[in-house]
């Protein structure tokens, strides 16, 4: 952000206009004309909340400023002398129904003191509406920590582009609604928040094989590769087959089921390996003979040992936070960084699952997923992404690509399937 802001096409003045409007504008539009008080720090997080003030009583609404001493910035200052009105000291705000929390925003470096952030849950919590400038107070930008405690919100209007902290645990929980106002400035990188993909079009001459071969490898509890391989069916792989040496019940009936067949097979496009697979790590190891692209899920994941052992397989492995800590240890820093850091030592494309689910290439490329509902916590709904990764792999697209769009559709299955799904309904929504 701070490199878009110094790149800017027009003055940070006017960044700070379009901060403070848009949040006024936000608010209105969420809350409506009810009387506000904004709560102004001591930097620019501070600045854009007396130009949001400004705008508020523009637009006949009843406002109070509270500030939590002096503006420091020459913007804030401004912006400060430019609202004109009279500023309450924060210790004794009378509450509001609606509160708006413009202390800290990315300048954030320690968590706020506790007089302070007593005050602001307090007045959070007795407020109807709660609105954040950008983050909220206490949150750290780039790691989603709490430095200090955080109230829930119930809107979170970022300007620009968002922050690390909008995707990632704790702090999203505490955010509420979380949009994101245009304020003429982009920040553009290897991070970003996971977009509907571009799914490859079927070719007009396609056939089972061209459309992609998905071969799963099952293992002790076959109901969750009959999900996996479902769930492959559903996301347009041409043709799914899974090697056992028993039938599996419930697996439609064009999942073909077989006893062995050569992993070495070229017309392969990904291999699944993971779900249902238990105690059997010599099925990993047989994947890992094969030089096909392969999805490793669940137990496998345990199985691998060292991460280097999955450089050069075009791998994409799809951990929950215990299997990644099996695998990679405890790492240091943020999820962000850790799950790019194990990208690294292994090679693979890496998606860390979880309520904040990420997705990271070798390459330091780290997508975020948008929300999903919560209700996806329940067993099996990982077996059907890891199928459904699988199949888009094997459709032909590139792993990392394949990765983000099974997360993000997975996601607006759970959505589409409703709160008291399971996991075997998502595969309807697929
Ligand atoms: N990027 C953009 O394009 C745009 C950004 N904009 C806005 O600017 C915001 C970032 O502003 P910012 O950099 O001035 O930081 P901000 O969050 O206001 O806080 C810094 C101040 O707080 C202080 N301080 C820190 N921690 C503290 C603590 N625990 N307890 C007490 N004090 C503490 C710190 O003091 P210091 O520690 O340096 O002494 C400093 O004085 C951003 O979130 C967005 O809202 C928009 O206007 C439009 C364009
Ligand atoms: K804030």
């Amino acid at each position: 952000m701070r490199s878009a802001e110094a790149a800017a096409p027009v003055a940070l003045s006017e960044l700070m206009e379009r901060a403070g409007q848009s949040l006024a504008e936000a608010a209105l539009r969420f809350a409506g004309p009810v009387p506000a008080l904004l709560l102004c720090g001591p930097g620019n997080n501070g600045g854009d909340g007396f130009v949001a003030a400004r705008y508020l009583h523009q637009r006949e609404v009843e406002v109070r400023v509270a500030a939590l001493g002096e503006a420091q910035t020459d913007l804030a200052r401004a912006a400060r002398a430019a609202w004109g009105g009279a500023i309450e000291p924060i210790e004794d705000a009378a509450p509001a129904p609606l509160v708006i929390d413009c202390l800290f925003g990315t300048g954030l470096k320690r968590g706020l003191e506790d007089a302070v952030s007593e005050r602001l849950s307090g007045l959070v919590k007795s407020a109807q509406w709660a609105v954040a400038a950008d983050l909220p107070s206490g949150v750290e930008a780039d790691s989603g920590g709490l430095l200090s405690q955080v109230p829930a919100f119930d809107l979170t209007v970022s300007f620009g582009a968002l922050k690390p902290a909008h995707r990632l645990m704790p702090a999203m929980a505490r955010m509420g609604r979380v949009v994101l106002a245009d304020i003429g400035i982009t920040a553009d990188g290897p991070w970003f928040e996971i977009g509907e993909p571009a799914l490859p079009p079927v070719a007009p001459d396609a056939h089972k094989y061209s459309r992609g071969l998905v071969h799963c490898l099952t293992g002790e509890m076959p109901g969750a590769m009959a999900l996996a391989a479902s769930a492959a069916a559903r996301s347009g792989a041409g043709y799914v087959r899974v090697s056992t040496s028993a039938p599996i019940a419930g697996l439609p009936r064009s999942v073909v089921q077989v006893g062995d067949a050569p992993l070495a097979d070229p017309r392969i496009g990904c291999l699944l390996v993971g779900p249902g697979l238990g105690k059997l790590p010599q099925l990993l190891t047989l994947a890992l003979t094969s030089h096909r692209p392969k999805v490793i899920d669940a137990e496998a994941i345990g199985h691998v040992g060292d991460p280097a052992r999955l450089k050069g397989q075009d791998a994409v492995i799809t951990p929950h936070s215990g299997e990644f800590a099996t695998l990679f240890g405890e790492l240091p820093g943020s999820k962000a960084e850790q799950a790019l850091a194990a990208a690294a030592a292994s090679g693979a494309v890496v998606v860390y699952k979880g309520a904040d689910t990420l997705v990271a290439a070798p390459d330091g490329r780290l997508g975020f997923a948008p929300p999903a509902p919560a209700w996806l916590a329940t067993a099996g709904t990982g077996d059907v992404l890891a199928g459904m990764i699988a199949a888009l792999r094997a459709r032909g697209m590139p792993a990392f690509e394949a990765a983000c769009a099974g997360v993000w559709l997975h996601g607006r299955a759970a959505e589409r399937a409703g709160p008291y799904m399971i996991a075997d309904d998502l595969l309807e929504w697929l």
